[in-house]
């Protein structure tokens, strides 16, 4: 709305967005968009807007529509379709019926003008403790953990790797490292072949010469063979390597809700998203070419060093080893930080997508705005980071390779032609004669392959360096993760001192107690002081308060999510029992409703599983039935209450029934998806459900029927609303949903967002 005052336009379309306000809030919204001259096309479900507008539009959902104008001196209605007298209107057309009269009623009513009309009576049964200057709020814990040296995550690294040598990828690692030693096998035999070469050229014997060609011919194909298999052996492991961290990441990730603590209680930005996918995936292929980078390398030098030994002596490997050393110290002092550079390419990285996510999350809503141009900024300015940073990086790779080419290939030409003359002024003979030339001839070409190799080794060596200082930004951004999520799990968060000594969230049968429990968010402003609070089965309790007050952190206490800061809390246990799947303690239904991925059945029998949810009704509802008729079972289940809420419908629309599998997100209404959310809570049935104004979206009939069905059904409410207070000789408060209040025995009120609280039993 603040974007509407600072914009003002001459038409808003203001579509359901101050359905989470209070009455007062919104009627004070309405006042100040008239006086700025703005005409409001209003989509709602309260009657009470009719107060600020002219022209009321119903639609029936069927095609059907009815204009109704508002000016008294004139009876103009005009309507297409929507036959209100016809006998068999459908669910839809019902409820359009029930809306339109309501908004008729509303519109002879001014209800804002007259909000008397709906307060309620109240009795004060406890109340917050006054405030006291002295006490100190208890600090809440943050996710974080004192970062661990890289050498000692490695080490955490390979334990989930490679935990012993016989398993898969234990032997595949063997695997790897005798291709590589055969490889190098091979590449020693070409070298003497090299030389050998040359001795039959210089002799002229052509029958050595072919049987050479032929020995060459065989070692071309093992090469031809060991080549490509080594690589698919890489990639086997990497693959095996990105399946094993995955697993051990999201077997914590997705346990007793630490995602939500990684995102909402670490003093971090973690974009764990890109670390569980992308930087996982690039990890685990760069750590299996190390492993082959690692090996043939190490190999070579040995080999190589043993050659050279008997070709130059110790002289020769000394000197080579000299110059190798010298070499090694100058790249590596040169070397820039690539880990901390890879470690922030990557996030950035993640940041590029994030953007692309959002986007695509949030596309009706900036299609409405016309955002497009303002989003192209935002990406258009991570792009610009992202590529920024590349270059950079491209430019300090490109200035070291320059000197790493010169000190492992170039320079070491200069070192093989020392070795050379070594070689030859310690060779004893007579050089006059042919076959000491030719000896001579294929103990240099002989020298120049094993120094060349050994050179390359080295090459390879360095670049390992290059290599491991990235490899140790995908480790470190990875297992930084995996430390903050292990430190939810090990309750880190809860281990707080004020806790020990109080203990807190005490599972207790059929009773959510609260007792001097402080609520307090995680920047440590404290919204309710010393909450005490009992609601009993049968005793809906409603939460009230201004926007902001603290109703839905009740809640995030109320499941844990954010931690009991000090007093107990006792609640029945959340969890769907997986033994006794008959039901659960309390079920949850947020404010911003959630649709998962799957098909309409999997929207209502979320979070189990299909099979879950079958074997389920088999034990509730399926004595004395077969198996084979569980679907059958649970479908039935599921369209009475898809029906109880009046989304049957739906089944219909395709033809896949509740096998479709669609983008229930995009394609259902707000208050489509409300109504699924209580559908939910009915296919649940729990014994307390927690209703954070999870229906105000939806018209006030359907409200007051899915409260209905939830006391028939035996759930016990606790339900989230806003109430308003005026203050004029006496304080009188006015609920936002009137229709709701016969449904609750309790108000708990949060007066001010400030820690003042009262609970009130509710005169009827
Ligand atoms: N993760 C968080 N970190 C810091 N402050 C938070 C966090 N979540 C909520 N708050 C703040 O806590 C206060 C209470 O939030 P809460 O969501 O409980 O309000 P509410 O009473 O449910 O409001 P509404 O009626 O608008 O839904 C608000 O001021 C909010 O900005």
């Amino acid at each position: 709305m603040a974007r509407l005052f600072y914009h003002k336009p001459k038409f808003a379309i203001l579509d359901e967005c101050t359905s989470a306000v209070t009455t007062d809030m919104e009627e004070r919204f309405c006042a100040k968009i008239r006086a700025m001259g703005t005409s409001c096309i209003t989509i709602s479900h309260r009657p009470a807007l009719v107060a600020f507008h002219d022209v009321v539009l119903s639609l029936d959902g069927e095609g059907g529509w009815k204009v109704h104008y508002k000016r008294e001196d004139s009876s103009l209605e005009s309507e297409g379709g929507m036959d209100l007298t016809k006998l068999s209107v459908t669910d839809r057309q019902n409820d359009a019926i029930t809306v339109q009269r309501a908004f008729t009623a509303a519109k002879k009513e001014f209800a804002f003008s007259n909000p008397k009309t709906q307060p309620y009576v109240s009795e004060l049964i406890a109340a917050s403790p006054s405030l006291s200057h002295d006490v100190k709020l208890p600090v809440v814990p943050q996710l974080q953990r004192t970062p661990r040296v890289l050498s000692s995550r490695v080490a955490a690294m390979f334990k989930v790797l490679v935990p012993t040598v016989f398993d898969k990828q234990g032997a595949q690692l063997l695997a790897v490292a005798f291709l590589v030693a055969t490889r190098t096998w091979l590449s020693d035999q070409i070298a003497t072949l090299n030389g050998t070469t040359v001795k039959y050229v210089l002799e002229q014997d052509k029958a050595g010469f072919i049987r050479l060609m032929s020995i060459s011919v065989l070692q071309s194909a093992a090469s031809a063979v060991i080549a490509p298999s080594l690589r698919h052996l890489t990639a086997t492991l990497a693959l095996g390597w990105r399946i094993r961290l995955t697993q051990h990441l999201l077997k914590n990730y997705l346990r007793n809700n630490a995602f939500y603590q990684v995102f909402q209680m670490s003093s971090k930005n973690i974009d764990a998203d890109q670390r569980i996918t992308d930087d996982l995936e690039k990890l685990t292929t760069d750590l299996s070419g190390l492993v082959t980078g690692m090996v043939k390398p190490s190999v070579d030098i040995l080999w190589f060093t043993w050659r050279m030994k008997l070709l130059t002596g110790r002289r020769g490997v000394s000197i080579l080893y000299a110059y190798m050393l010298l070499g090694l110290g100058l790249l590596r002092t040169a070397t820039p930080d690539f880990g901390d550079l890879t470690s922030r390419e990557q996030q950035l990285e993640g940041t590029f997508r994030f953007m692309h996510e959002r986007l695509r999350t949030h596309a009706e809503s900036i299609a409405f705005f016309g955002g497009g141009a303002r989003e192209k900024a935002m990406v258009e300015s991570r792009f610009r980071d992202l590529l920024d940073h590349s270059s950079l990086l491209l430019k300090k790779k490109w200035q070291f390779g320059i000197l790493d080419d010169f000190v492992t290939k170039q320079f070491p030409h200069i070192v093989t032609w020392g070795l050379s003359l070594l070689y030859t002024l310690d060779h004893k003979g007579d050089r006059s004669l042919v076959s000491t030339q030719i000896e001579l001839g294929h103990g240099i070409r002989f020298l120049a392959s094993v120094v060349s190799q050994s050179f390359l080794a080295f090459g390879d060596i360095m670049e390992l360096n290059r290599k491991f200082l990235e490899l140790s930004g995908s480790i470190n951004r990875v297992f930084e993760l995996e430390e903050l999520v292990d430190a939810v799990q090990s309750g880190d968060l809860r281990t707080d001192k004020v806790l020990q000594s109080h203990g807190n969230d005490l599972h207790a049968g059929d009773v959510i107690s609260f007792c001097d429990v402080d609520i307090v968010t995680p920047s440590e402003k404290l919204l309710a002081r010393q909450l005490t609070c009992d609601v009993v089965p049968g005793k809906n309790l409603l939460v009230t308060g201004p926007n902001g007050s603290g109703k839905s952190s009740v809640f995030r206490v109320l499941r844990g999510l954010w931690p009991v800061m000090s007093g107990r809390l006792y609640k029945p246990s959340h969890h769907l029992d997986k033994e006794d799947i008959s039901g659960c303690g309390v079920f949850y239904v947020p404010q911003k409703p959630y649709t998962c991925l799957g098909t309409l059945r999997d929207q209502i029998i979320y979070p189990l599983s299909h099979e879950e949810a079958e074997l389920k009704e088999l034990k509730l509802y399926g004595k004395g039935k077969s198996s084979a008729d569980t679907t059958n079972i649970l479908d039935a289940r599921l369209k009475n209450i898809l029906e109880n809420v009046r989304l049957n419908y739906l089944l219909e629309r395709d033809e896949s029934g509740w096998a479709a599998n669609l983008s229930w997100e995009d394609i259902l209404s707000l208050g489509e998806q409300q109504r699924l959310g209580m559908a939910r809570l009915f296919f649940h049935k729990p014994k307390f459900g927690i209703l954070d104004e999870c229906t105000n979206a939806t018209s006030v009939d359907v409200e007051e029927q899915l409260y209905r069905l939830a006391k028939h059904l035996g759930i016990t409410v606790i339900t989230s609303s806003q109430a308003i207070i005026l203050s004029c000789f006496a304080i009188v408060y006015f609920f936002q949903r009137p229709a709701l209040i016969p449904f609750h025995a309790l108000e708990l009120r949060f007066v001010d967002g400030e820690g003042n609280w009262e609970l009130r039993s509710i005169e009827q």
